[in-house]
């Protein structure tokens, strides 16, 4: 499964019309789907992992879920995401040679060439633009990018992404986008997938 272009990432559920969001922006073209939920219980995050492993089948993408090994294994998802304050990735590597594992980067050039030789499926640079989505998010250059020519797995960046800066970062040579808000607070999630979908392809990343 190739891990590129528009790489969907959900926000907490809130309710069942997150499925409706999340099927408009598969139909009109998302590439990768992850579930990120940092607020609900096991309960609700395996019914919602469900609901998104089904739709993400039906769409014929990768499904990561992040933080959770766990529930990656729990609702089958193809991969998981992680961090620096998650399980650390010599363990998930080891325990899941099938499956995707992507690893956030940060700021950090070092460390993703530390996780390529390690054998991560992809790294994801950010914060490049305020987000409301992650309190946390620390802010990075995006000069950074010059570097993702060095770099042979897909690079993807994130962080307040939206269709009026993307154009910034798609001319560097990254493999795709992450973003949450610019779909799921779009008034228009189709329109909105449709026009990120346009500009991967003016830009060859699809
Ligand atoms: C593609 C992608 N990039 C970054 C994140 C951030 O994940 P999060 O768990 O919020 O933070 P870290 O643990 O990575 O610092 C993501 N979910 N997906
Ligand atoms: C999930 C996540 N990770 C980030 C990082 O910098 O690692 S920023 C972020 C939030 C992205 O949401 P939005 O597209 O709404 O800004
Ligand atoms: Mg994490």
């Amino acid at each position: 499964m190739e891990i590129k272009g528009l790489y969907l990432v959900t926000p907490d559920y809130y309710n069942d019309k997150i499925f409706d969001i999340t099927e408009k922006a598969l139909k009109n073209g998302a590439n990768v789907l992850q579930y990120r939920d940092k607020t609900n219980n096991y309960k609700i995050r395996m019914y919602a992992g469900n609901k998104f492993r089904k739709l993400a089948d039906d769409y014929g993408i990768p499904f990561i879920v992040d933080d959770d090994p766990v529930l990656m294994e729990i609702i089958n998802a193809d991969g998981v995401h992680i961090g620096k304050d998650d399980v650390p990735f010599e363990f998930l590597k080891e325990k899941y040679r099938d499956k995707i594992i992507g690893v956030s980067t940060y700021g950090d050039i070092d460390l993703a060439l530390k996780y390529e030789k390690l054998g991560a499926s992809y790294v994801a640079f950010g914060s490049f633009f305020n987000t409301t989505t992650k309190k946390d998010a620390t802010m990075c250059d995006i000069n950074i990018l010059e570097y993702a020519k060095n770099i042979k797995i897909p690079v993807f960046a994130i962080g307040g992404i939206t269709l009026d800066n993307v154009d910034t970062l798609l001319k560097y040579s990254i493999s795709g986008v992450a973003v949450v808000s610019a779909i799921y607070s779009s008034n228009d999630p189709a329109a909105a997938t449709r026009m990120f979908i346009q500009k991967l392809k003016e830009y060859n990343k699809l």
